[in-house]
């Protein structure tokens, strides 16, 4: 598990570590990390580092202080380094540390900063880091905007400035970097969007902090965790014990989105798929999903799970209509005691009746951002600003296991750390993904695995298979090029992806 941290307890921690070494001896931690780093991705673009042109933006804290003192070590090298000072001070030690090695430093001026940074193979963002408070003020702002134009590498100290550090809001402008050098722990607002998309490639530099850090807020999977929640058969195994899945989805107008969700889930390996809906859709899911066993709902009939059979979990909502027939059937899952996972149209019949989540079983709800702002009844751009807090929020107040879509998706549960989505590519925001994404979590929940567990499992795959199709890699093509895919790409994906985890 990858942990997460806000600017506030990676600083308590620092206050620890600091406490018992020598002055100045995190910060050369910092540094010496830093300029390996930027060693390496110049020897990738240019060969060698030795009359390279390096560029340090320096804001008026440590964060320019760790850029200064890696610019000297690059400069020791035979870099070109070039500081723009950009605060009301600079890092006097590490100005010193820069000066004595060969470098430059000048304060900002719009024209000479703007040639600097459009011949530099190498900008390093050392503007603001875990001290930033708010929108980036001038010439912070200005040298951002120089710096998403510029031809060279962008390499953000710490944090792409303009990101808060602690939650990933975007206020204003940023620095968008190709990679992000990040010391001690992983900062929140790397991990979640907007702040995760500025920041590139991160890579952690240690510099001791780890027993000091608290327990975490936040974490991300990694495919070791994954691998080792998935449910995998036994010798012992029937289709019985390894889960059955029961969806309700679908109507006479929306059938796609069945035929989606049942393919997530029977490639995500349900051992069974009972599939309930009216009977225009029950009949494209037989066609494409023969696995499936279906039962034809008649319009408006209610009291139907018996006939569709036992089950370890539901699935309810994906193109289920938003009429009373359809609150019915949620309604009535909704009222077992089993895990049931709800999305799609599932989510506004709860949105509009929230007395439907008071239920004893455990439940786990999917909501896109657009969704998770019904459910709360705020604005849909809060929701995208501040992420984490939404989803948060989410789960305390609707007492369920909440799964936020999107470029980087979270789940939250009361008590427990968010988890992060570190998978995915932007191909996948097209339709019909989040059905196929509901099937992988159903079939994750039939399969014994808690919301909590099901849901980031089901994220993490769905975005792995959604990069594996976009590339063609499932179908066995070179690496190379990305192209658009369609929802059951991803579906199809599924197994080549558990396979290499
Ligand atoms: N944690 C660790 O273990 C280690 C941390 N280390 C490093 O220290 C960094 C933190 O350093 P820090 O505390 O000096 O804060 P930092 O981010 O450089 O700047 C804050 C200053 O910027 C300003 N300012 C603020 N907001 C602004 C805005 N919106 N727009 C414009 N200006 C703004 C404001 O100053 P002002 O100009 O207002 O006087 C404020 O005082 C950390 O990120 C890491 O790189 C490593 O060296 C060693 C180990
Ligand atoms: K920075």
């Amino acid at each position: 598990m990858r942990t997460a941290y806000t600017s506030d307890q990676i600083r308590a921690a620092e206050r620890a570590l600091m406490a018992r070494l020598p002055e100045g001896t995190l910060m050369s931690r910092a540094a010496s990390g830093l300029a390996s780093a930027c060693v390496r991705a110049l020897a990738r673009v240019r060969g060698l580092v030795y009359g390279s042109r390096v560029v340090l933006l320096i804001g008026s804290g440590d964060n320019g202080g760790d850029a200064l003192y890696a610019g000297a070590r690059l400069a020791a090298r035979g870099a070109r380094v070039d500081a723009i000072l950009a605060g009301s001070r600079a890092h006097q030690a590490g100005l010193a540390a820069l000066r004595a090695a060969g470098g430059r430093a000048a304060e900002f001026a719009p024209d000479a900063a703007r040639e600097l940074v459009s011949a530099a193979d190498l900008v390093m963002d050392g503007l603001v880091g875990i001290g930033s408070a708010g929108a980036l003020r001038e010439p912070y702002g200005t040298l951002a905007g120089l710096v998403a134009d510029a031809p060279g590498l962008v390499v953000a100290v710490d944090v792409p400035s303009g990101v808060d550090a602690s939650t990933g809001r975007v206020d204003g402008p940023a620095v968008r970097a190709h990679a992000t050098v990040t010391f001690g722990a992983y900062k929140i607002g790397l991990l979640v969007d907007p702040g995760a998309s500025f920041c590139g490639t991160v890579e952690l530099v240690d510099i001791g902090l780890g027993p000091y850090l608290p327990d975490a807020d936040v974490a991300a999977p990694t495919a070791g965790d994954v691998a080792g929640l998935l449910p995998s058969p036994a010798a012992e195994s029937d289709k019985y014990r390894r889960g059955v899945l029961g969806i309700v989805a679908g109507s006479d107008t929306f059938t796609g989105a069945a035929v989606l969700s049942v393919g997530g889930a029977i490639r995500a390996g349900a051992g069974m798929v009972r599939f309930a809906s009216v009977e225009e859709s029950v009949r494209y899911v037989r066609a494409r999903w023969p696995e499936a066993v279906t039962t034809v709902l008649a319009p408006g009939s209610t009291g139907v799970l018996d006939d569709i059979g036992r089950v370890q979990a539901w699935v309810v909502g994906p193109g289920l209509g938003t009429g009373s027939h359809a609150r019915d059937l949620v309604a009535e899952i909704l009222g077992t005691d089993l895990p049931v996972l709800v999305d799609a149209d599932g989510l506004t019949h709860v949105a509009r009746d929230r007395s439907l989540l008071r239920r004893t079983g455990p439940t786990l709800l999917t909501p896109h951002a657009g969704e998770l702002a019904r459910l709360l009844d705020v604005p849909r751009e809060d929701v995208e600003a501040r992420r984490i807090e939404h989803v948060r929020r989410a789960a305390h107040e609707l007492g369920a296991t909440v799964l936020l879509k999107g470029s980087t998706t979270l789940v939250a549960e009361e008590d427990r750390p968010v988890r992060v989505n570190s998978t995915g590519t932007p191909w996948l925001a097209t339709g019909g993904t989040g059905d196929v994404l509901s099937g992988i979590a159903g079939a994750l929940l039939a399969g014994g695995l808690s919301c909590y567990d099901a849901a980031s499992c089901a994220a993490y795959l769905h975005g792995l298979a959604g990069r594996a199709a976009a590339a063609g890699s499932a179908r066995g093509a070179r690496p190379g090029g990305e192209a658009a895919i369609a929802a059951l790409d991803v579906a199809e994906a599924l197994p080549d992806v558990v396979r290499a985890l």
